[in-house]
């Protein structure tokens, strides 16, 4: 498993070694070991989430109030575009936007700490996406930035065919940074 550090300070991805076969294919999708060699408590995970989404949905951009909430996120089937805006207050990439495409033939993962929007969109048919938190579930603490703000400029690779009326409702970025005592 490869760890591969990104110009922006504690966003990482792992990408593993898939062995295939004429049955299909085997990875490793953690390692604890690993995690901890790159600064990760393999221990500090609280809950695995999957979600299943079909082709053109996005989810996002989420956040999470007070303390965040750190994501280790990889998409088990199919594939996505994943997306993260760095909200860190004073980090030198505040407000920059990196995207990743993930999927069931790479198997990369990102590590994405606390501080950052996060949303992706589903590229095929059928796509089961799968992530754990270091925190349990707050949903008192849900933040949403809206997935089309014009400043943040997500480039959605694929047309939008479903988004939750939580995501409809979003804030703009402007407002988030404000919320945040930013400008
Ligand atoms: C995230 C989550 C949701 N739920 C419930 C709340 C709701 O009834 C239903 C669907 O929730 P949501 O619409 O918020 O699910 P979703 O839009 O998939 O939310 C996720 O989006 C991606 C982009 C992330 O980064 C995740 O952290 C998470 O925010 O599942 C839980 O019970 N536990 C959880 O941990």
């Amino acid at each position: 498993m490869k760890v591969i550090e990104t110009d922006i300070e504690g966003l990482l991805v792992f990408e593993p070694t898939p062995h295939r076969d004429e049955r299909g294919y085997f990875t490793r999708t953690m390692d604890v070991s690993i995690l901890a060699d790159a600064g990760i408590d393999p221990a500090g995970f609280k809950q695995e989430n999957q979600s299943r989404s079909y082709q053109g949905v996005v989810r996002g951009l989420h956040g999470r109030s007070n303390k965040g909430e750190a994501k280790l996120v990889r998409c088990a089937h199919g594939a996505v575009m994943d997306v993260v805006v760095d909200t860190r207050v004073g980090s030198p990439t505040f407000g920059e936007m990196r995207t990743f495409v993930l999927d069931d033939q790479v198997h990369r993962q990102v590590y994405i700490p606390r501080g950052f929007l996060h949303g992706y969109q589903a590229l095929t048919s059928v796509t089961d996406f799968c992530y754990r938190i270091d925190d349990f579930y707050g949903p008192g603490e849900d933040t949403t930035v809206t997935f089309d703000d014009p400043e943040i400029g997500v480039p959605w690779p694929a047309p939008i065919t479903i988004v939750s009326e939580r995501d409809r409702n979003g804030v703009s970025w402007a407002e988030y940074k404000r919320y945040l005592g930013v400008e």
